[in-house]
């Protein structure tokens, strides 16, 4: 059982922290959010994620898993602490480590001699080298350890990884970290910090760039009348291709993709290489963005403005609250200065749960539908495919469905005379699937 402090209760940190506690470690998760930490402390989890709320609860019970807002109570036992704070992006792309950067005199005054401090926040390659000059601790080892989690799946991600990735200055100092994750199958791959850390960078940009391909490639099946479930399935049996993360959808989002894809640009302009690579990515997702309203004017045949339409889905993916750059948010825009009249439905938002400008938001499903003109899918919740489609298409005004995901069941909606449009699926084909 090691001791280990961590900072930052944000979905790394308290899946983190209740994950360490189920690896039979005792933990302390710290968070400066007051408010945050009396809720957690009462067993009150407000982050959606799968079997996180069980996990805490059970170790919470046994005094394995413990919540502070007060750093300085644990930081002088810990013989592992992990920074789990947030490096969102600064207006011109870059990384903000300012909230790391902030807790290093802290660090400094009252980390453990001989403790181990580990790195789980994604950082630009060289932060391990600025944190250790910064915190001026020689018997403190730090340690860059990258985290792969998805949200809506993070603490199956976190007990199942693929794998674990340590940066370190010497491969003497794995040790203690190593055996942290006994219990946790998977391979380690060690390295300096500087890969490590551009090892994270690296894997959000090429799937960011995975889902692009498949977007782009969605958007010429509409015009060759070519069907992109099948190309996904025919390129997916090809295991140097793989099918992951080749589904197409209203463009990738979400807290972390964007910004990283933003960081790793930023990242090469310091060091004057310009990856131009990922400015075409990050172009291709705003074009899709937009691409899937100019797609509504078109299937209508008229400009969108006094045009009702219903959003199905906010968050960034299902199983989650989290409407971070989410692409229903720019979309939502871009309806709203053609004129369209907008309102949403979501089953994981409220508005206590985003502080975000987004669209008004109805209530339920039906009541969002009633009087629309148009119908667009944005996150594939499981509700949207079981909705009484039949019953609610008598309660819109128009037909159209555009669906984003390929997450309706076609039927479903041709037997409720709606017409259909999956993105990636030409109209063309659709028609003859029809009259089949
Ligand atoms: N969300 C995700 O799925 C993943 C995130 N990451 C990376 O992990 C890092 C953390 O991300 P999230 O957990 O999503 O962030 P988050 O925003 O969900 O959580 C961060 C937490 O840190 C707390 N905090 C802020 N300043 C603090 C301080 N000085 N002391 C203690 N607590 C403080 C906040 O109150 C918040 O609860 C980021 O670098 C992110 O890029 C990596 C993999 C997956
Ligand atoms: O660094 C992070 O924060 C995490 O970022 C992503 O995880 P996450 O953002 O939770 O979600 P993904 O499942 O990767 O989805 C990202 C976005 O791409 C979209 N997506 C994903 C897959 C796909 O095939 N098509 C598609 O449009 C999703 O709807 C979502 O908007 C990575 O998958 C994680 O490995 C990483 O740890």
């Amino acid at each position: 059982m090691t001791t280990v402090t961590v900072i930052g209760a944000g979905y790394v940190g308290l899946t983190t922290a209740a994950c360490l506690a189920h690896l039979g470690h005792r933990v302390t998760a710290v968070d400066t959010d007051t408010d945050r930490v009396t809720r957690l402390q009462t067993g009150d989890i407000d982050l959606l994620e799968p079997a996180l709320p069980q996990m805490v609860h059970e170790h919470q019970s046994t005094g394995a898993l413990t919540f502070t807002s007060a750093a300085e109570h644990c930081l002088d036992e810990a013989e592992v602490t992990f920074i789990c704070l947030p490096t969102p992006a600064r207006p011109d792309g870059s990384a903000d480590l300012t909230t790391i950067f902030s807790m290093i005199p802290q660090l400094r005054r009252c980390l453990a001699s001989g403790s181990q401090l580990v790195v789980k926040s994604t950082v630009p390659p060289g932060t391990h080298h600025q944190i250790t000059a910064v915190l001026g601790r020689s018997d403190v080892t730090v340690t860059s350890n990258p985290e792969f989690l998805r949200e809506g799946h993070a603490v199956h991600d976190w007990l199942h990884p693929d794998r674990i990735v340590l940066g370190v200055a010497a491969p003497k100092y794995t040790e203690r970290i190593i055996s942290l994750y006994s219990g946790i199958n998977a391979p380690v791959v060690t390295t300096d910090p500087t890969s490590a850390e551009l090892i994270k960078y690296a894997a959000n940009t090429f799937l960011a760039l995975k889902i692009t391909y498949a977007n782009t490639l969605a958007e010429l099946c509409e015009h060759l009348g070519a069907n992109i479930t099948d190309i996904r399935t025919g390129l997916g049996h090809d295991p140097r291709i793989g099918n992951h993360h080749l589904r197409p959808g209203p463009g990738w989002g979400g807290p972390c993709l964007p910004k990283d894809v933003r960081a790793l640009l930023a990242v090469g302009n310091n060091a004057d290489c310009e990856l131009e690579l990922l400015r075409s990515v990050l172009k291709s997702n705003a074009h899709h963005q937009r691409r899937i309203v100019d797609l509504i004017e078109q299937l209508l045949s008229k400009p969108l403005a006094r045009t009702r339409v219903c959003l199905l889905g906010l968050t960034f993916k299902p199983e989650t609250n989290d409407v971070r750059n989410s692409s229903a948010l720019p979309i939502a825009t871009e309806l709203v200065a053609r004129d369209a009249q907008v309102i949403a439905y979501d089953p994981a938002v409220t508005d206590s749960v985003t502080e975000l400008p987004h669209p008004p938001l109805a209530p339920t499903a039906a009541a969002a539908l009633e009087g629309t003109d148009v119908v667009l899918v944005l996150t594939e919740w499981r509700e949207f495919a079981a909705l009484p489609w039949h019953n609610l298409a008598r309660t819109m005004r128009g037909d159209l469905v555009v669906d984003t995901r390929g997450h309706l069941n076609p039927a479903d909606l041709v037997q409720a005379g709606l017409r259909l449009h999956t993105l990636g699926d030409s109209p063309v084909r659709q028609l003859v699937a029809k009259a089949a």
